[in-house]
């Protein structure tokens, strides 16, 4: 009997899933039926951006945490995929940092030409999955949202690819209930011209909180304070910006600080993370990780060690993103071919996630958890048929973004990049960082 593999979400790493079989069908092999579930209209993940917060047409919790003006924040050259670069999708070089309408366009041009949206039943939501000891398959609950109907299908694999930037961490302070500003997380952020001429206070260090914080600023906040728990950003900010240590609580429109100085704020966002978040899952199969280098109970990044008919994409802390999706996808794809040979035995699969954890945890720094996703990329990918690509390259992409960005943090998207798949290099763009208004596609490629 032909076997049935669900793929949950439809966004780059689902999307890469698909491509990755489509990729083995054209050439001749025979492929199980593949069915993805997706719980939004269309496909895109993340980079499929809604205005919507909160819920969404059919009550359910709103995916998207993207804004407005969202353009890349690495560069593009980092993450291009090894099969489809942008100069075939765009027929030309396109500068380094697009915007996200061009990042949707790109990574749609990918599977439309690979021709399987068919594959996919959007508008529907994974409600629960189990695991049946007898018969060694999976049934996967779903609720069809347009039609209201819910259903069971049985599975022989499961591969979860619903991301972990949805699900925000919001934390509670002193004072919140009673601020009578505006307070959100930067899951429902959407437009940052809704604070100008406002003090805005960004809660958090990374890249978020960079990035959220930028776009205030460009699009006229009066001032910015972000605060850290453990260690300031760094950057050369503006003179209206400031970098304070933690909050301790909020008073009236007041901000007090661990150091003891204090802030008059209008409004607060939250820029505190996500939580890996999967409502569908039972305990047995739940990943439980935090948001590093090498997750928790996945052999190879990817196989749930405690029922490696379970696969799992794009867990991890991300530097390397749509290739890596793609790297995990071939390998993913080629054990459920039989292609790839798992160890059959748990112990050797925990031995293996130890091995990665350990690495992880023997240095840190920004430059070795590069070269640590880099390694991982290369790792993956010589054992499948995913096209080599030069992953130092893209590593040295990564790393020039990071000293463009200790430069100048609010212009360091008018750098360009060598691209790792042509080796053309793109064309400058200056991103009119003060009123980008317009950052549609045409836009974009107009410049
Ligand atoms: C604000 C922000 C900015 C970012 N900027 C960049 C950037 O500049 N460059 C970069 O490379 N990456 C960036 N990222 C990282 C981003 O996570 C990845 O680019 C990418 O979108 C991850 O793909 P994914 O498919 O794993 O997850 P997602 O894009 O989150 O897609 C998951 C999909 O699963 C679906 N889904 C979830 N639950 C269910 C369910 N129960 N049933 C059915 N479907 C479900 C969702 O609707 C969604 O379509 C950014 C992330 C955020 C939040």
């Amino acid at each position: 009997m032909t076997q049935r593999v669900a793929v949950i979400g439809a966004g780059p790493s689902g999307l890469a899933q698909l491509r990755a079989f489509q990729s083995a069908a054209r050439k001749g092999a025979s492929i199980p039926e593949v069915v993805c579930f997706e719980k939004q209209a269309n496909w895109g993940g993340l980079w499929n951006y809604t205005w919507r917060t909160g819920t969404d047409e059919h009550g359910e919790p709103v995916h998207g945490s993207m804004y407005r003006y969202l353009w890349t924040n690495g560069p593009k050259e980092g993450l291009e995929f090894a099969d489809y670069s942008f100069e075939e999708h765009f027929g030309r070089q396109i500068a380094s940092y697009p915007p996200r309408a061009v990042m949707f366009d790109y990574i749609e041009g990918r599977v439309k030409k690979a021709g399987v949206r068919d594959w996919i039943r959007f508008s529907t939501t994974v409600r629960w999955v189990e695991f049946n000891e007898e018969s060694d398959d999976f049934t996967v609950t779903v609720h069809d949202l347009e039609a209201d109907h819910v259903y069971k299908e049985r599975f022989d694999h499961v591969i979860i690819a619903s991301g972990h930037f949805s699900s925000p961490n919001v934390p509670e302070y002193p004072g919140f209930s009673q601020f009578y500003g505006r307070i959100v997380h930067a899951h429902d952020f959407r437009d940052a011209r809704e604070f100008e001429g406002q003090d805005v206070l960004v809660v958090g260090s990374s890249y978020s909180a960079e990035d959220v914080g930028s776009q205030c600023w460009k699009y006229g906040a009066k001032s910015v304070t972000s605060c850290y728990r453990s260690a300031p950003m760094g950057f050369n900010w503006p003179d209206n910006w400031e970098e304070k240590p933690a909050l301790v609580r909020v008073d009236g429109k007041t901000a007090y600080f661990r150091d003891g100085t204090s802030k008059h704020v209008d409004s607060i966002i939250l820029c505190t993370g996500y939580r890996h978040h999967f409502p569908f899952l039972p305990d047995d199969l739940r990943l439980r990780t935090a948001n590093r280098l090498a997750t928790a109970d996945l052999y190879k990044g990817v196989a749930y060690v405690h029922n490696p008919q379970l696969f799992y994409l794009g867990m991890q802390d991300q530097w390397f993103t749509f290739n890596m999706f793609d790297a995990q996808a071939w390998y993913v794809r080629d054990v459920i071919l039989g292609r790839i040979t798992m160890p059959s035995d748990k112990q050797a699969l925990m031995a293996d996630v130890a091995e990665r954890e350990a690495r992880e945890e023997a240095e840190d720094g920004t430059k070795y958890a590069i070269l640590y996703q880099g390694d991982y990329v290369k790792e993956l990918i010589a054992e499948t048929d995913y096209p080599s690509f030069d992953v130092d390259g893209a590593c040295e992409a990564f790393f020039e973004w990071k000293h463009h960005k200790a430069e100048d943090i609010m212009a360091f998207r008018n750098h360009s990049y060598r691209s790792v798949m042509t080796g053309t290099i793109a064309p400058p763009h200056h991103t009119p960082w003060k009123d980008a208004l317009d950052d549609s596609m045409e836009a974009y490629l107009r410049n």
